[in-house]
């Protein structure tokens, strides 16, 4: 596909270098190459032209100068801004919710991620409609009749709303359908990653699962619809690992709505994995960004652990300040394999730490013993002692799961 030039509008922004960053690699993955960028510090938005007048001049001497095909503005605008600005420009106009959409949209694979992405879009566009009265109405004639540029308007609007309508319902017949297969696998122990676009939250998986077929990408939001994937812990017993949609900051409101069922899935889990790339510049932000949309879908209180990813990114010294302030995490690289091991046996035992697993020792004759290692997998097992007669063995089951 064709690479458009872009402008970059951004205004009060307190991490300009990062904010720059993220929304040209945003826009990268749209086909947008940002050429120039203008910041603007200012006390409230301008109604109309979003970054006050003077500097919508600059503006547009500089989409002429540079020659650029498309505006990018890495804040929502209003319907009414939009408007106003795409028809001074003539240029096209994306926002920030626009550009995350269509990235979204052209990543969406199953035929849940597309009903939602599309409906997010829908929900977005429809107050533009709304806005534009004032230039469809022109067509009508006089002041106050209903001419057609009104019929237009209003056929366009009930046609929208009545595909939100029926989206809606394909929707929820959807997730009706995962809440009775997730009633069926309630023996099964969940584990989900979550985390920030592009942690390596599908590597991760890929790694632990020694599955091929996972789809990893430098751009982000590769994933927008769950992959689950069994996973054997240490001691044999499998869990079902699942990753899922990617996090941002300001995710755009459309799309938390439209993606809460994919989100809430999260909240079914026995234990999350929070995943977070050490070698990005604002990790605090990062870390916080996923406790929000926890904290959104209700899954603050499921056990989680924190887990560093790409360690081989940074150097050691580095490292070292960040095992000293994140005492608890974990600190791994999918890339060179490093702690993936370790990581296993912290899940395992955060599981039992949290009474998900249970343990306990039986001992056996040695002739006996097959039954129980006919059910790996189901339960874990761990030889501890053996004679020439019996064995002991520890079993990792999941409590209160049938044995
Ligand atoms: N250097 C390095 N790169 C890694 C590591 N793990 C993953 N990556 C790279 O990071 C990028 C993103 O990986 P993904 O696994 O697709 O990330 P994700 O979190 O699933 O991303 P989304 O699904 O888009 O949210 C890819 O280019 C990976 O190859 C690592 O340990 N070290
Ligand atoms: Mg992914």
């Amino acid at each position: 596909m064709r690479i458009k030039k872009g402008v970059l509008v951004l205004i009060n922004s307190k991490n300009l270098r990062e904010d720059v960053e993220e929304i040209i690699e945003l826009s990268k993955n749209i086909n947008i190459e940002i050429v120039e960028y203008i910041h603007q510090n200012l006390n409230k938005p301008d109604p109309l032209t979003f970054i006050g007048k003077g500097k919508f001049e600059d503006l547009k001497e500089l989409i002429a100068f540079v020659d650029a095909e498309v505006l990018v503005i890495n804040s929502e605008l209003s319907p009414r801004q939009y408007i106003h600005i795409s028809k001074e420009l003539n240029i096209e106009v994306y926002d920030r919710t626009d550009v995350i959409l269509k990235i979204f949209s052209e990543h969406a694979e199953t035929q849940e991620s597309k009903l939602q992405i599309k409906l997010a879009t829908l929900k977005h566009i429809l107050p533009r409609i709304y806005g534009l009265g004032s230039e469809m109405s022109r067509t009508g004639g006089g002041i106050g009749t209903r001419g057609p540029g009104e019929q237009e308007k209003e056929y366009k609007k009930r046609t929208i709303k009545n595909e939100i309508s029926k989206i809606q319902n394909k929707l929820k017949k959807i997730k009706s359908q995962r809440e009775l297969t997730r009633k069926n696998k309630k023996d099964i122990i969940k584990v989900s990653i979550v985390g920030y676009a592009s942690a390596g939250k599908s590597t991760l998986l890929k790694e632990l699962s020694h599955e091929n077929k996972i789809k990893i990408s430098e751009k982000m939001f590769s994933t927008l619809s769950p992959k689950s994937r069994r996973v054997m812990l240490p001691s044999g017993l499998f869990v079902i690992l699942s990753d899922t949609v990617g996090f941002i900051r300001n995710l755009p409101h459309e799309l938390i709505e439209a993606f809460k069922s994919t989100l809430e899935e999260i909240k079914y889990s026995d234990l999350i994995i929070h995943l977070v790339d050490i070698s990005s510049q604002n990790i605090e932000e990062r870390i916080s960004t996923a406790y929000d949309v926890l904290e959104n879908i209700k899954a603050l209180d499921i056990p989680r652990i924190l887990v560093f990813n790409k360690i081989d990114k940074i150097n050691d010294e580095q490292l070292s300040i960040l095992k000293n302030i994140y005492k608890n995490a974990i600190f791994i690289s999918c890339k060179t394999g490093e702690n993936i091991e370790n990581l296993k046996k912290a899940i395992q035992d955060k599981l039992i730490e949290e009474e998900i697993i249970k343990t306990f020792e039986i001992e056996e004759e040695y002739k006996n013993v097959q039954n129980w290692f006919k059910k790996r997998g189901k339960i874990g097992i761990e030889e501890i002692a053996f004679n020439n007669t019996d064995i002991k063995l520890k079993i990792y089951a999941r409590n209160g799961g049938a044995l």
